[in-house]
């Protein structure tokens, strides 16, 4: 083996010792990744400030929003057919898109709805069809009582805040995130909120799935993808 000297083990310690470490710690009691305590109060205090806003929009022009944005979704999608979507039962604000999620069976898709199983795990998909009891979940969020467990070929992920890049803020359980993780690859991951939920940055970490796509009431955001040439 080729002796190395002082500087050599010097260089090779910085350029791999501690930056991976530090990217992939996980608290050993949740499994949860260890974020930056300054990305954590930045992103608590832009999620108040961003629902605070959300909540503050009147009822009927959330419902006229909602509708643009059913539109929008249409068009970014196409022929739904055949195909498990998942939605989510509003709350807190969001766009309802309710009255989306229960045509989808006349269009010949399978709905489907988010479930809270567990503070630190993925979330698992249950398929709801229009009439199909609910009942209260975690966070008093309705969730099928019957559905099947389901892998959808589309995710619609409500978002608290989105920037530029297509990057999603949600409510801090970093349940999307983990779920999305676990997906396969040819899952079409779209993010839905109001325009005025566009922010500059979330600065993303290395946990963060960018969406495909975002839908708001003004249209489709794309992530702005910059050619390896750079030109
Ligand atoms: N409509 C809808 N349904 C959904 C989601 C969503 O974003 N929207 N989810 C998407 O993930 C899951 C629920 N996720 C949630 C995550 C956190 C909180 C929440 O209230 N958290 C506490 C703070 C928790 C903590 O920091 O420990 C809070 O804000 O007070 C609510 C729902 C599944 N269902
Ligand atoms: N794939 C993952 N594995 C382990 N922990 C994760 C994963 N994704 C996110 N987390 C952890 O979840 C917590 C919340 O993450 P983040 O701030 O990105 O949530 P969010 O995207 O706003 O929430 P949500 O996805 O529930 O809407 C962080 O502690 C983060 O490290």
């Amino acid at each position: 083996m080729k002796p190395v000297n002082d500087n050599e083990q010097r260089d090779a310690a910085q350029e791999y010792a501690s930056p991976p470490c530090l990217m992939h710690r996980f608290d050993p009691l949740t499994g949860d990744r260890v974020m930056d305590a300054d990305v954590v109060r930045w992103r608590k205090a832009e999620r108040e400030r961003l629902i605070a806003a959300r909540l503050a929009i009147p009822a009927a022009d959330r419902s006229r929003l909602s509708q643009r944005i059913e539109t929008w979704l249409d068009l970014a999608l196409g022929d739904v057919s055949g195909r498990i979507v998942s939605v989510y039962w509003p709350f807190r604000g969001e766009p309802d898109l309710r009255p989306w999620l229960k045509g989808l069976e006349e269009r010949g898709a399978v709905g489907a709805l988010p479930v809270v199983v567990h503070r630190h795990a993925p979330l698992v998909f249950r398929s709801w069809r229009r009439d199909e009891p609910l009942e209260p979940g975690v966070w008093k969020i309705p969730v099928p009582s019957h559905g099947i467990a389901v892998t959808p070929d589309i995710v619609i992920a409500p978002v608290v805040g989105f920037d530029a890049d297509c990057f999603r803020l949600g409510y801090g359980g970093g349940f999307y995130d983990r779920t999305l993780a676990d997906l396969p690859r040819r899952t079409w991951i779209v993010g839905v909120g109001y325009e005025q939920q566009a922010i500059r940055t979330i600065y993303p970490q290395d946990h963060d799935v960018a969406m495909e796509m975002i839908v708001t009431e003004s249209g489709i955001v794309s992530p702005i993808v910059t050619p390896a040439d750079g030109s």
